[in-house]
């Protein structure tokens, strides 16, 4: 059956999964996690109305974030935009990438809209890898308002799969791509995950 088909929520682990591992090169707990692209929408600081979300490591295969509803992510007058918030979490948890030095890619994000988001609230959030199958990591996390203790206003429940450099190179626009190749820093930290030992 192909992805699309699956007709469960696929974001509890089998049980036997396995425990995802920190790798010996993560950057230590409280270190900023920088942009994987600096056009990414969720991180990069080239997208002025992106989130230019912060992320840094936490312990074990976790990592915090902050992330601060402009007024262009809005929704509703004055609330931010669930998908937006979507994507607060998304990159969160994609960003424990760099915890496991492995590329991954979101398959599937099933999110809890709990609050309403405020325009100018900082949105607390947190992510840890729960399990790896194979390719396949499970993630969960968590979006606070009011404080990295305040109430929970979003959370999720993610897949994501490891991909190779080769899946943005072949399915990327070739003007982006060929920037990004001729950019050496891009190059080394993309491929530097390749190799997992
Ligand atoms: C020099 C160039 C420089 C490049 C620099 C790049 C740097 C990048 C660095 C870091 C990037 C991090 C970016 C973070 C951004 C935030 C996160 C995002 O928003 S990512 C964007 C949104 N996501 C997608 O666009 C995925 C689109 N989907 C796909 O491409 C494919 O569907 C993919 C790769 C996810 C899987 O396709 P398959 O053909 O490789 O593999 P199959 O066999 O289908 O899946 C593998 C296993 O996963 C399960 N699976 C896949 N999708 C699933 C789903 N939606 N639900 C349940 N299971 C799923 C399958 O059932 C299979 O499981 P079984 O091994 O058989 O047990």
């Amino acid at each position: 059956m192909s992805a699309v088909e699956r007709p469960r929520p696929a974001t509890t682990p089998p049980p036997g999964a396995e425990v995802p591992v920190r790798h010996p090169d993560a950057p230590a707990p409280g270190v900023s996690l920088g942009a994987h692209y600096d056009e990414c929408f969720g991180c990069g600081a080239g997208q002025p109305h992106g989130l230019q979300l912060e992320a840094r490591a936490g312990e074990g295969v976790a990592v915090t974030a902050e992330f601060t509803v402009k007024p262009a992510h809005q929704g509703a007058p004055g609330l931010a935009h669930g998908g937006v918030l979507a994507t607060a979490l998304d990159e969160t948890l994609g960003s424990l990438n760099w915890l496991m030095h492995v590329i991954t890619v979101t398959g599937r994000l099933e999110t809890d809209f709990v609050r309403p988001v405020p325009v100018g609230t900082t949105l607390h959030l947190d992510a840890r890898a729960t399990a790896r199958v194979g390719r396949k990591v499970y993630c969960t996390g968590t979006g606070r308002i009011g404080g990295p203790d305040g109430p929970v206003a979003v959370r999720a429940d993610a897949l994501f799969i490891e991909v190779k450099v080769d899946h943005f190179i072949e399915n990327g626009r070739e003007e982006e791509i060929r920037a990004a190749m001729a950019d050496p820093d891009q190059t080394r930290r993309a491929r530097a995950f390749e190799v997992n030992p």
